[in-house]
């Protein structure tokens, strides 16, 4: 078997180890944005299934599907899935046969990654299935689990899930000890597999993915084709340097972002985004991102609590908003959150509570956004397509800021902007928006998926459309 330098250096890639971040992708090319880096098949994957949503084992889709008539937890899309799953889950599907329906209720997808993990380990010792450089067992043993950095309350959890895995697999070799620590494992080192459009479908762990570690500031981005997973250049990347992505939702505040990297991974960041913590530049964006908005509706100052505390002050107008004000709103805004309208998703209560945030925070405010974004999807929801591109426009400066450069998310809300902007007839902003998504998505997802070809299918029928209008009544058409 070829091993994993020689398989990488085929890519233009290597392995180096460094002190602060351990090993790490390092490139022996140059890499140009929208370059495939690395791309690679799961370990193991498992869909999101749920009691009310299930999707395809294989390809995750949810059209079609049928239980797994033995064991009533896989379901597949039809028998070219099942055949291809087939050795792996002859021998899941004898072990969940033998738990009692009441336990089977507690194999949650969690729980099928870690058993699926043990059996694809046994199945290729028993060369069943076979290893290459880039798929093999050796490469999940190297993956970081943190065990000594994780809390009392998450070890405790890892045994009880460990614990059910090892009442499944019943195998003399294993133990809830290195069950428990595959867990670990898995939080840090796992990826959920997106559709296109970034809506979650699974997890799937890739030994060679996980060897990349995160920026916020990432030079590659990971997407999914079906469950291959892809990385993509998205700057320049030159030769020697360190190949990254981000693990996180990037849109928040550094302290935001490092407690969430703290949090699930276990490191302090220091990309050069995170360098700057505390410096004027960040508390700025802060305050912009999750701070409030100036007195006056007309400023877009971002605002700093005053030397004193006893309120904030507008960095662009100086007016000073009332400490006690701020208290009183954002405790409205706390309580509407957590009412019953609110969280059985009704348009008009989504409608009030922007208009509460709206007088509180900032208009760049991911709270802001977040509920915009809602608002969004309820009205598409509606079929209100007027409404829907007016809250889709309000985010799209957000965007702007939160995700600049190649960021699929940017490219995806212009997407959704240039449909909507179409499907209401206004053809020209639909082609400026539409190039827009055009532009960012081709880097980020490829030019070869349906996906993209479907985007570019609608971008030339939107300039087609615009040119016939553009003809005179009477033009002769020769064709
Ligand atoms: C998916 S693994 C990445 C590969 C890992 N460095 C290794 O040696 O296998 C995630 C872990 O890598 C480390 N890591 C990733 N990005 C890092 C960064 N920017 N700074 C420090 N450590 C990082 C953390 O320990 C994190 O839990």
């Amino acid at each position: 078997m070829e091993d994993l330098p020689s398989a990488l250096r085929d890519f233009g890639l290597t392995v180096s180890i460094l002190p602060e971040k351990g090993r790490c992708l390092v490139s022996t090319r140059d890499f140009y944005p929208g370059e495939v880096i690395i791309s690679q098949e799961p370990y193991v994957c498992v869909p999101n299934n749920s009691l009310v949503n299930s999707r395809c084992d294989g390809c995750f889709v949810s059209r079609n599907l049928k239980k797994c008539s033995a064991c009533q937890v896989a379901w597949y899309c039809g028998s070219s899935c099942q055949k291809l799953d087939w050795k792996l889950h002859r021998l899941e599907c004898q072990l969940l046969c033998r738990l009692d329906e009441e336990r089977r209720k507690f194999v949650t997808p969690s729980i099928r990654l870690m058993v699926k993990l043990y059996i694809r380990r046994k199945l290729q010792n028993e060369k069943v299935i076979p290893t290459t450089a880039t798929d093999n067992h050796s490469l999940v043993e190297a993956l970081v689990a943190h065990m000594s950095d994780i809390d009392e309350k998450q070890l405790v959890l890892y045994a009880q899930m460990a614990n059910l895995v090892n009442l499944i697999l019943q195998w003399p070799e294993t133990s809830i000890k290195e069950i428990a620590e595959n867990f670990s494992k898995l939080a840090c080192n796992a990826h959920t597999i997106c559709d296109s459009e970034l809506r979650p479908l699974g997890t799937g762990l890739y030994p060679v993915v996980s060897i990349i570690n995160h920026s916020c500031l990432p030079n590659a981005v990971l997407v999914f084709e079906g469950r291959l997973a892809v990385v993509r250049a998205v700057h320049h990347i030159l030769k020697g340097a360190e190949v990254s992505i981000s693990y996180i939702e990037t849109a928040g505040s550094t302290v935001t972002r490092q407690k969430a990297l703290r949090e699930q991974y276990h490191f302090t960041c220091r990309c050069p985004r995170c360098i700057k913590v505390w410096q004027y530049d960040d508390i700025q964006e802060s305050a912009f991102l999750e701070g409030y908005s100036c007195k006056d509706d007309e400023c877009d100052g971002f605002l700093l609590r005053d030397s004193d505390d006893k309120g904030f002050i507008c960095q662009k107008c100086g007016r000073t908003r009332n400490k006690e004000d701020v208290k009183k709103l954002a405790s409205e805004v706390k309580a509407m959150s957590a009412s019953s309208g609110y969280n059985q998703g009704a348009i008009s209560v989504y409608k009030k509570f922007e208009n509460l945030q709206r007088k509180l925070f900032h208009p760049f405010s991911i709270c802001l956004m977040q509920t915009r974004e809602k608002l969004l999807q309820l009205s598409m929801n509606l079929e209100d397509w007027r409404e829907a591109l007016a809250y889709c426009k309000l985010t799209i400066p957000v965007y702007q800021r939160l995700y600049p450069g190649f960021h699929p998310l940017l490219g995806l809300q212009y997407y959704t902007c240039g449909k909507l902007e179409w499907l209401l007839g206004n053809t020209e902003d639909a082609i400026k928006s539409l190039t827009m998504a055009v532009d960012i998505l081709r880097i980020t997802h490829g030019t070869n998926t349906a996906f993209i070809k479907d985007l570019l299918m609608k971008l030339e029928e939107a300039r087609a459309e615009a040119s016939d209008k553009l003809l005179p009544d009477d033009a002769i058409v020769v064709s």
